[in-house]
């Protein structure tokens, strides 16, 4: 039997990160994938779907700049053939560069098949053509993923009925379509087949309104933006059936007042959360408990409750995002092998992008956290239109929105950024949090412009008291307070004769 320092399970994202930091102790890893490398990285999930909002982007700037009802023939042949290019390029470089390492190292074997546990350290894999081999391995890490979820008694044939596994492999653009869960999957996929303009696309969210983890003013302008490119939005509506009818999918809704519809499209999606691939590994085998949550495995900071064996990424049912399942591999593996001691990991300061019209980039809480959590907070918005790259964009339509602590320390607790660009605003503030840093730093450095990311500058000059353009004036564009116990006390108010320290203008030069 063959003795390896490390198997992992599962070659998405998250397996891939560790393999490859396991190389850097000098382990000898064997990393076992069951289907495609790369995984939801790759294949139906990120790469996928944002080369294909990237491409519907485009078309959506084009059918605003030549009128929104004109329509641009791409064929859904086409729009696959450009993702396939995107996905065929990452692909060879991941191969590539494993085959590489093999050849020159030995330490890494790549395997093909289904891995399951014999023992706690026995694992067995069974290859394409049925053949079963047995491995030894001290560490073993599951990153075995996520599948989609499905409602029992809704047929999912994904061709007809579709979950984000079969949607990028239908034939042609379906000309009606209905996504039941307005998470981040479902909005995504709703941005972009109505940025096509070919899809008249329904929403439907059991919850009051769409992204119901996000702040109000966040889901409020994703939702607009969504309803004025002819998505129609069913809020806190329950699905009473969906199935398949008349080579199409019917479906009935109860809304919130009691009253019942039946709508009739071409092709449905389901976006109702992910539930992590746990059940084919025999984890009994192991002696693998369940955590409390339930489900997931790996609650004790990326350990499970046997000490050599470690849940990383989807499966771990925390976070399902590539950056933290990248990041939670490279985790287990320094605290697999490395002679020094490892902290626990940080969720607290995750940027995430969710790709919707426009973009939403976040980090840490958000405003209805910090009131769930009754954390006193300050907070500073500001409106794209004050902007001045955004005006030249002519893309006016976002905000910045800071929250910091309710201090003098004013330390960074999250910031939500809704708009073109926002994506690479965040990274500052995420810096900052991760430093453990107040907010002068940013007021004072001189930012490049035309920016977007003058924005930022002008939240945190705002919360200092020394902002150019004053919230007190512009009330709808600049907002500036504190939120403690559910009470908004202004900030940024004009006062004739303040005394510097009222004003933080402690270096007038800054
Ligand atoms: C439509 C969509 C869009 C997304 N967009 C983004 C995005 O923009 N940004 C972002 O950060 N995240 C995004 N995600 C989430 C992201 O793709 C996942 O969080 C990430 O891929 C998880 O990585 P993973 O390695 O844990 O699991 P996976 O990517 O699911 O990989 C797990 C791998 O394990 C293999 N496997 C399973 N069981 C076994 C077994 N028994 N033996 C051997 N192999 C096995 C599977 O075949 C799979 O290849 C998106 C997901 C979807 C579905
Ligand atoms: N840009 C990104 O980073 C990105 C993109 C896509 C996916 N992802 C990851 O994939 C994960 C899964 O995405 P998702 O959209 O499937 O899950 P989600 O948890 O984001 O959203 C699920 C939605 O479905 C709704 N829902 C649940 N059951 C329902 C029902 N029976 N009827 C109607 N609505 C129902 C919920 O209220 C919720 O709004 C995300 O949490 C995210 O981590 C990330």
């Amino acid at each position: 039997m063959e003795k390896y320092d490390l198997c992992v399970i599962g070659g998405g994202p998250a397996g891939y990160a560790a393999a490859m930091r396991a190389i850097d102790f000098g382990k000898k890893v064997i990393l076992v994938e069951k289907s495609k490398l790369g995984g939801y990285g790759i294949y139906d999930g990120a790469l996928a779907s944002k080369t294909m909002w990237e491409l519907s982007n485009k078309i959506r700037t084009v059918r605003e700049t030549i009128g929104q009802d004109r329509r641009i023939d791409m064929t859904f042949d086409e729009v696959k053939k450009i993702i396939e290019e995107a996905l065929f390029e990452r692909k060879f470089q991941l191969s590539c560069h494993l085959r590489i390492i093999h050849s020159e190292t030995d330490l890494i074997t790549y395997e093909r098949g289904e891995a399951s546990f014999l023992t706690a350290k026995e694992i067995n894999i069974c290859k394409p053509n049925g053949e079963n081999v047995v491995v030894f391995a001290d560490h073993t890490l599951i990153a075995t993923g996520s599948r989609p979820r499905v409602i029992p008694g809704i047929d999912v044939d994904e061709k007809n009925i579709l979950t984000s596994d079969g949607i990028l492999h239908i034939d042609s653009f379906p000309k009606s379509m209905v996504i039941l869960g307005a998470g981040v999957i479902g909005c995504e996929f709703a941005a972009m087949f109505s940025n096509f303009g070919q899809t008249k696309v329904y929403l439907i969210d059991k919850a009051e309104r769409i992204l119901p983890f996000e702040d109000d003013d966040v889901a409020d302008m994703v939702a607009t933006n969504l309803e004025e490119n002819g998505v129609v939005v069913h809020r806190g509506s329950q699905l009473i059936r969906m199935e398949h009818k008349n080579g199409g999918v019917e479906y009935e809704l109860e809304n919130n007042d009691g009253t019942r519809e039946v709508i009739q499209v071409e092709k449905a999606m389901l976006s109702i959360g992910r539930v992590p691939n746990i059940e084919n590994l025999n984890l009994d085998n192991a002696g693998i408990a369940m955590s409390k949550r339930g489900v997931h495995i790996g609650d004790n900071d990326t350990q499970t409750n046997i000490p050599h064996i470690y849940a990383v990424g989807d499966v771990s049912g925390n976070l399902a995002l590539v950056n933290v399942g990248e990041r939670e591999a490279r985790h287990a593996v320094v605290k697999m092998f490395a002679d020094f001691p490892v902290k626990p990991i940080q969720y607290s300061n995750i940027s995430t992008i969710m790709f919707l019209n426009p973009e939403v980039a976040a980090v840490g809480i958000n405003v209805q956290q910090a009131i769930e959590q009754n954390i006193p907070i300050r907070v500073s918005k500001v409106d794209y239109s004050t902007i001045a790259r955004a005006i030249a964009m002519r893309k006016t339509n976002g905000f910045f929105k800071i929250i910091v602590s309710d201090d003098d320390e004013m330390k960074v607790l999250g910031m939500r950024a809704v708009g073109e660009h926002a994506s690479s605003a965040i990274q500052s503030i995420a810096l900052l949090m991760y430093m453990g840093k107040g907010i002068d730093e940013l007021a004072h450095m001189i930012h490049p412009h035309p920016s977007i990311v003058e924005g930022i500058q002008e939240c945190v000059r705002m919360l200092l008291g020394k902002s150019i353009y004053k919230s007190s004036v512009f009330k709808d564009k600049l907002k500036c307070y504190r939120l403690v116990n559910g009470e908004r006390i202004p900030l940024n108010v004009i006062k004739a004769n303040a005394a510097p320290k009222d004003i933080h203008e402690l270096d007038s030069s800054k």
